[in-house]
């Protein structure tokens, strides 16, 4: 096993740290750290960090782990605020980056917090999400900090594969489900590369893909729980006829009927047909009946 350069932590590294820790590493909290620091390099590459900010931007971090990926976004000069649910790894990340990058240590603050939980209280305004995230949560708290940071500009995830492919979807698609209207009410999501299991250690069972977010602009005409409401009843019963599925969400079959008309939509047609503006309609219809 070759060493990395200082700056990047490479499998020996990973293995020394993992060690020294007693870390053992489980399923439940998703951790599978990256120890190739190729794939490190890559990610940092396609965050864009910096672009179309100022001169001195604040990266999130959620589960930085053994600080991989954390020592390769200091590597870009930005500030990286970490939030990290394992007491263990968060307590040691700072040392870690003392060890290989001492000169950025000044450009780390470390939360030790479940990202799920955050807000800008804990973590101020950062520009821009970059993770390699716990699989089992990925959704939940893109979606979590999507809605808490209003200055997350950019999204840079790793994510499992499946997952990155319900994200990405458009509408008719059998993938396409709850998370993907969801991001695509802040945004818009790509799915940019795949990465091989073999960049992690343990490796995990499922293959890992990374998903590309930027914001758009914001929607202010209607209520996000309103629409999020909807879409959640669309997809709950998404063999469904809408008129149905949302018959319980509206008050009635028959006033779901009539609130689809007005949207325009065909009360016949079901969820997994309508794109984020369709549900933005029905929303709007339902605020004016
Ligand atoms: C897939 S590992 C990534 C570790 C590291 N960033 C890397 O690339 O090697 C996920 C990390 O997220 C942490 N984690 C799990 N659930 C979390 C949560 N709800 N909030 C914050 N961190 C969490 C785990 O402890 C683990 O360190």
């Amino acid at each position: 096993m070759t060493a990395e350069p200082p700056g990047l932590l490479g499998p020996a590294e990973i293995r020394q740290l993992a060690e020294e820790l007693d870390v053992r590493p489980t399923k439940k909290l998703g951790q599978n750290f990256v120890h190739d620091a190729n794939t490190v390099r890559r990610i940092v590459e396609l965050a864009e960090v910096g672009l179309g900010t100022d001169t001195d931007p604040l990266v999130l971090e959620v589960g930085p782990g053994l600080g991989s990926l954390t020592l390769g976004l200091l590597g870009t000069g930005a500030r990286v605020v970490a939030v990290e649910i394992d007491p263990a790894l968060a307590g040691r990340l700072e040392r870690t980056v003392v060890a290989h990058a001492p000169d950025a240590a000044s450009r780390l603050t470390v939360v030790a917090d479940d990202a799920l939980r955050v807000d800008s209280g804990h973590v101020g305004e950062p520009d821009a999400l970059v993770a390699n995230l716990p699989y089992n949560v990925a959704v939940p708290v893109v979606l979590h900090l999507l809605a808490e940071l209003p200055s997350l500009r950019r999204v840079l995830v790793m994510v499992q594969t499946e997952v990155a492919d319900r994200m990405a979807a458009g509408p008719g698609g059998r993938v396409y489900g709850v998370p993907s209207v969801k991001l695509a009410w802040y945004g818009t999501v790509r799915k940019v590369a795949a990465v091989p299991r073999s960049v992690f250690w343990p490796v995990p069972n499922v293959d890992s893909s990374l998903i590309a977010f930027d914001r758009g602009p914001e929607r202010t005409d209607v209520d996000r729980a309103t629409v999020f409401a909807v879409v959640d009843a669309a997809f709950a019963q998404r063999r469904k006829t809408l008129r149905a599925a949302l018959a319980s969400w509206a008050g009635s079959a028959e006033r779901a009927g009539e609130i689809l008309t007005a949207a325009g939509i065909d009360p016949r047609s079901r969820g997994e047909q309508l794109d984020i503006d369709q549900y933005v309609a029905i929303a709007r219809a339902a605020a004016t009946m």
